[in-house]
């Protein structure tokens, strides 16, 4: 299907659409007390709450088959095999390959990638067990201490989030940084944190040629050797991970130190490769191996699950159901764990990398919205924040809660005090966005809070909550490597199928570029001396104010 629009099934959705929206998922929730059982799923050691969308028993079974009718099983199996889906820069789309504990082989052009993937796994666990051992000793004699990972985009904020998120299996001592700005603070300010003698950068570009990465690197050499003093010594502080060794042996990094991955890794899907070393440093490669073994699993269940009981599948059709029917325009990702603070974050550039595109896999302008603005923070942050336009604004705006039931931490007289209500606040938030507050319902507990007359009259307009607002709760026992693997893995698939719904390809990135090249032209023209003309009034008054302010 190259224009979903066109297909009748979108047509069905649209007049299903108009029978849905006067519904209110209060009611759906009094006539059915099923409904819960219904629009659940126990499983993957999680449990996917989507009762409260905006659907009935005819709802979902449209957006499978428009599933169907999209293909989405046929790309599926194609992306695993290792087809070049990714057309547009003839690239297989494998990250499923770097997770994929079962081994079995996986070919791209011919070769089977499995015996690279695994000969750099094992590199990177030789390495990560030398530095956390204290095996490996900087430039006077002392073992690591702090680790600096410099990379930008998808070779920061997967390894950023993940670590943050696994931080309760950090070896005691181990410091992990990450330096992606190319604003002089963020690598200032992270330097003086650390001791040369004891700092070892991770120098992370999938390219090896980000002005931001490579900028950032090289000011950390410098700083490097200022103390060190001897070139020799830069190889026992610094490493590469990259696809391209040519640049890696340019900048001066040996190719001993340079953990390879490969073209058929998508930046924003490589956490799994070889950029992930910051993270099995930082817990272990054990732990790194768990990460890939929820990845792996959830993969498995993406494969072989019939499109029903299929987790991203979905949370993709619902996606789509809001994206396209509702015309919604954003959704939020509220994790109710300190730990998941990046991963919003991180499934920004995900999902709005892979999805914000308006040229379709034909070369033509699709005639659907494709993807949403992704937005969130963490529980209950936000919910002091920005709840309030989602409980009371005129925009509607699709909630994805999860949260663990056990925490890590055992804080409060109890022990479990700050998860308890934790907990309760995030199950209220679901229950308040959907129930809402009526009228009737507002103005009796006004009464009963002594209100009456203008006092209440006054009031009472404000005190309604519409409510019949769609979230999907995802509730797991706790925020292990593996689980958090599988969450992570969700949302991958989630966007590769509302890709193929949009028929666009969710692999290129080409709008990152256009910016990127302006940017390498003023550059130079920042200290040339001369009064800038050449671009728009705005941009040459902007660059003359710099110039020229004194
Ligand atoms: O890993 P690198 O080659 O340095 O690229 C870092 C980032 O650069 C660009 O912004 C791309 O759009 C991202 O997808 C990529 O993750």
């Amino acid at each position: 299907m190259t224009n979903p629009t066109n297909c009748p099934i979108w047509h069905d959705l649209s007049a299903h659409y108009q029978e849905i929206l006067p519904l209110q998922m209060r009611d759906m929730f009094t006539k059915d007390g099923r409904r819960f059982e219904k629009f659940s799923l126990n499983t993957e050691g999680l449990l996917l709450d989507y009762s409260k969308h905006r659907i009935t028993d005819e709802t979902l079974p449209l957006l499978f088959k428009l599933a169907r009718d999209s293909k989405v099983e046929e790309w599926r199996d194609r992306m695993f095999s290792g087809e070049k889906i990714n057309f547009t820069e003839n690239r297989a789309v494998l990250h499923t390959a770097l997770r994929n504990r079962s081994n079995t082989p996986v070919y791209v052009d011919g070769k089977d990638v499995m015996p690279d993937v695994n000969r750099v796994l094992a590199q990177m666990r030789k390495f990560s067990d030398s530095i956390r051992s204290g095996e490996w000793k900087g430039y006077s004699g002392k073992p690591i201490t702090d680790i600096v990972n410099i990379g930008i985009g998808g070779s920061d904020l997967g390894p950023v989030m993940v670590c943050g998120a696994l931080k309760p299996y950090a070896q005691d001592g181990l410091n992990t940084h990450f330096v992606s700005n190319i604003d002089g603070a963020h690598l200032a300010q992270t330097l003086e944190q650390c001791n040369p003698e004891t700092t070892l950068f991770i120098v992370a570009s999938k390219t090896f040629t980000t002005q931001e990465t490579m900028t950032n690197a090289r000011s950390a050499r410098h700083w490097l050797l200022q103390s060190a003093k001897d070139e020799a010594q830069v190889a026992k502080h610094f490493v590469a991970i990259s696809t391209n060794a040519k640049e890696v042996s340019k900048f001066g990094i040996d190719a001993a130190n340079m953990f390879e991955f490969w073209d058929w890794v998508g930046g924003r899907y490589s956490l799994w490769s070889a950029i992930g070393l910051s993270i099995a440093i930082y817990i272990g490669m054990d732990n790194f191996e768990d990460l890939l073994l929820g990845g792996h699993e959830m993969d498995q269940h993406f494969k072989h699950t019939p499109l029903e009981q299929n987790i991203p599948v979905i949370m993709a059709m619902l996606g789509v159901w809001y994206n396209n029917f509702f015309g919604v325009d954003s959704m939020a990702i509220l994790p109710y764990d300190q730990g998941m603070s990046r991963f919003p974050a991180y499934l920004q550039q995900a999902d709005m990398e892979s999805n914000g595109k308006f040229i379709d896999r034909d070369g033509r302008t699709v005639q659907c919205t494709t993807g949403p603005i992704i937005w969130g923070e963490a529980g209950t942050n936000g919910q002091h924040a920005f709840y309030q336009l989602i409980h009371q604004g005129n925009r509607l705006i699709p909630c994805d809660f999860m949260m663990p039931l056990e925490s890590q931490y055992k804080v409060g007289d109890h022990g479990n005090e700050h998860h308890l209500i934790l907990l309760a606040n995030c199950f209220a938030q679901t229950s308040a966005l959907m129930q809402g507050k009526t009228l009737e319902e507002a103005k009796a507990e006004l009464i009963a809070q002594g209100l009456s007359g203008d006092a209440l009259e006054i009031l009472l307009p404000h005190k309604v909550f519409e409510g019949n607002r769609p979230s999907t709760t995802i509730l797991f026992d706790k925020l292990t490597p593996k689980m958090l693997g599988k969450l992570i893995a969700i949302y991958e698939h989630k966007i590769f199928v509302q890709g193929i719904i949009w028929n666009i390809n969710s692999f290129d990135q080409w709008g990152v570029e256009y910016g990127k090249q302006i940017a390498r032209k003023i550059l130079p023209q920042l200290n040339d001396g001369k009064r800038s003309t050449e671009y728009d009034s705005s941009t040459n008054g902007l660059m003359n104010y710099f110039k020229f302010k004194d």
